[in-house]
């Protein structure tokens, strides 16, 4: 196998942290056996062409948890490469606006409070998000 045949594929992912008025914070489980299977994560996907890395939180949103949302301010992008995948996380504060979160695509929804999320296990390319989400907090407080 040469070097260009050996490149892990890479995902370009808009991830959304969705606020919602009692300042908590949105996490859902990945389904079981698939990729990073029953780990938590925040919600999102891969962008699509001719969409804005916004344009696709708001989508990925809409279609995984079946709310709308308004997209805000940037918070981080994260490079991470696993073993057989890249990703680019690039990720916005959210505002829940209407609808119910649904899981449906995902196992389980839960919206928890940002010193909470420690208490969930995570991809490891997020322990930046959520390092850079604490950080932020704390300035704000
Ligand atoms: N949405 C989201 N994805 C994350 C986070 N952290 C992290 O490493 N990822 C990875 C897991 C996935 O490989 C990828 C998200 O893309 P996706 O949701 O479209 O990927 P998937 O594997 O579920 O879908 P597919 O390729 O099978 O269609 O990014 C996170 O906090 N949120
Ligand atoms: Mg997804």
């Amino acid at each position: 196998m040469n070097a260009i045949s050996s490149l892990p594929p890479h995902k370009i992912i808009g991830v959304a942290v969705i606020w919602n008025k009692q300042e908590q914070i949105l996490i859902d489980r990945r389904r079981p056996g698939g990729t990073m299977g029953g780990l938590w994560e925040f919600p999102g996907g891969k962008i699509e062409p001719g969409e804005t890395i916004e344009e696709c939180i708001q989508r990925e949103i809409y279609e995984e948890l079946g709310i709308e949302i308004t997209v805000g301010e940037h918070l981080i992008t994260i490079d991470h490469t696993y073993k057989h995948l890249q990703v680019t996380l690039t990720v916005h504060h959210c505002y829940h606006l209407t609808g119910v979160p649904q899981a449906i695509e995902c196992d389980e929804i839960r919206w928890v409070k940002w010193d909470e999320l420690d208490q969930f296990t995570f991809p490891e390319a997020n322990v930046e998000i959520i390092a850079a989400l604490q950080k932020s907090k704390n300035y704000t407080f």
